[in-house]
């Protein structure tokens, strides 16, 4: 017989987004139980951002002294790699989730280990291997928060192959000799740069071109820094089978072309993970889930939400978090009659606005690449008339920062209201950069009162200032 009980909020998956939603509801002052098959943390913890720019970071900084003479000189040896994967192991605490979940409990939020499924309105069921042990109601809210899943390409042979997948790769302990990497988006490029760097001979294929969403002249630059780390960069391609020979992977490419490999990983993408929640009983698509901006689902009635990768608007992180941090707001502010179940006020706490219009992203290569808001042809897309300000990042901090800096700048502004729209930097240091641009942006601040935003002598800001004068100011 399955124990019963009654909560505010039932928060399905303990990632960074639902830790989030629960954090929120709890500190509004009400319940909340978080349920969590697997690592309280979640991928990014353990299996996806922590690990890999741990991974990536040793690389980076390396190249960084190597770049800068006086420096340049003191190295005399290459990365350690037990070092650098000891240094990754302890960001993911070997894979041990005691201090997500002392920060739970210290939350005042209650922990249960299993699997949910929803059972029925405001009912979540949780089982281990033995069945069900725990049926819980919620009087107010049930979050799905349960993260994304890997999509594998209908590649021939895959099925019969050990290959990795990113989180194979970010949790690894061993560098292969050579990597095959499938699949040149963010994860697939990063982590192609991560192990050439640790010393494996790395070919990536990418279906289109590398990281097909960013500016040309971004990637442009990306891809010279991994040619020059030995990665070969076979773009406009596809894998037509993969099979195993002598112990070794290889992939056939269109043209009878055979790439070897000690390993394969293959990162092609990712869906949310909607699968075995019992969605299809309540009329829902397990594919994918329509939400307003308070994160409610549309078709449910009005008690089932959706956070983060589970609600399929923005694979990231912070995005995530942010999506949680409205929807708690928004389950505590109608549980207390506050507001109504109407689509919430843009830019109030209940909304996640900045999903359509202001998602900051970085890609940790080295150079990295750290975008915010529209590109032109996106602001064309809605309508919006716009002008590009683009130019080499080339000011006294950039080449204080590195012997031969290279760097690319963008500025997108919206011409009918005179504010910035979008902004893209590439080169080595720029995520840092970034949250400004964000500013900027989400405050639709006026390019004549950016024009006072002073940026100080001599730092990589200084761009800004550069990107204002080309622009015509
Ligand atoms: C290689 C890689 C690198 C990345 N790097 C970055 C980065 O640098 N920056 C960034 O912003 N984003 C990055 N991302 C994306 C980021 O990892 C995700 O956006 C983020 O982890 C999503 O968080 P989440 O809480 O929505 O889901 P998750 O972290 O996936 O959490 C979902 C949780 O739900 C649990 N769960 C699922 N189903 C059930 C169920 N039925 N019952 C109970 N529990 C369940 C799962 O076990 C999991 O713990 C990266 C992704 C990859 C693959
Ligand atoms: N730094 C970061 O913030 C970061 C890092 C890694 C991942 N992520 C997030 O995680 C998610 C997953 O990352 P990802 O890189 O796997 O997904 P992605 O969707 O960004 O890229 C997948 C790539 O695989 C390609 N592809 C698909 N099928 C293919 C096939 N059969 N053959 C060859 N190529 C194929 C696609 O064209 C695409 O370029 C993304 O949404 C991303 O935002 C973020």
């Amino acid at each position: 017989m399955a124990e019963s009980l009654e909560t505010d909020v039932v928060v399905i998956g303990a990632g960074a987004a639902g830790e989030n939603a629960a954090g929120r509801v709890v500190q509004a002052g009400l319940d909340a139980i978080l349920v969590e098959t697997a690592l309280v943390g979640g991928e990014c913890s353990y299996w996806a951002c922590m690990p890999s720019k741990a991974l990536l970071r040793p690389g980076a900084v390396l190249a960084e002294v190597k770049a800068v003479g006086g420096a340049r000189e003191a190295v005399t040896g290459s990365l350690d790699v037990s070092a650098v994967f000891r240094r990754r192991n302890s960001f993911t605490s070997d894979w041990d989730d005691a201090g997500q979940v002392k920060w739970v409990k210290e939350t005042g939020i209650g922990l249960v280990r299993g699997r949910a499924r929803i059972s029925g309105e405001r009912a979540v069921d949780v089982s281990d291997d033995a069945g069900v042990h725990l049926s819980i109601t919620a009087r107010h809210a049930v979050v799905l928060a349960t993260g994304s899943a890997p999509v594998n390409p209908p590649l021939d042979g895959l099925a019969g192959i050990d290959f990795w997948g990113t989180a194979d790769a970010a949790s690894s302990q061993e560098v292969p000799r050579r990597l095959l990497v499938l699949g040149g988006g963010v994860a697939g490029t990063e982590l192609a740069q991560a192990y050439a760097r640790l010393g494996s001979e790395v070919s990536l294929v990418a279906r289109h071109g590398l990281l097909e969403s960013y500016p040309r002249s971004a990637v442009d630059l990306v891809a010279k820094a991994l040619e020059a780390d030995g990665v070969k960069i076979h773009t406009n391609t596809s894998a037509e089978r993969v099979f195993e020979e002598s112990g070794a992977v290889v992939m056939e490419l269109p043209g009878g072309q055979f790439l070897s490999g000690d390993k394969l990983l293959v990162a092609t993408g990712r869906r949310p993970a909607l699968q075995g929640l019992g969605l299809e009983e309540l009329g829902l698509d397990p594919k994918g889930l329509a939400t307003d901006d308070s994160g409610l689902v549309a078709g449910a009635g009005n008690w089932l939400y959706a956070v983060g990768d589970a609600a399929g608007k923005v694979l990231l992180t912070h995005q995530g978090k942010y999506e949680a941090r409205a929807a708690g707001a928004a389950i505590a502010a109608r549980a207390k009659g506050e507001i109504g179940f109407g689509a919430p006020p843009p830019w109030s706490p209940y909304a996640a606005t900045a999903d359509s219009c202001a998602v900051p992203q970085v890609v940790f290569t080295d150079p990295e690449i750290a975008m915010v808001g529209l590109s032109p042809e996106q602001a064309g897309e809605r309508g919006i008339r716009v002008s590009e300000t683009s130019l080499p990042i080339s000011v006294a901090g950039s080449s204080l920062f590195a012997d031969g800096y290279e760097g690319w700048a963008q500025m997108v502004v919206d011409e009918d209201r005179s504010v910035p729209v979008g902004f893209t930097f590439a080169g080595p240091g720029v995520a840092e950069l970034l949250h400004a641009a964000t500013i900027a942006v989400t405050g639709q601040v006026p390019l004549d009162r950016l024009w006072h935003a002073v940026p100080a002598y001599p730092t990589m800001s200084e761009v800004w200032l550069r990107l204002l004068e080309k622009y015509g100011l």
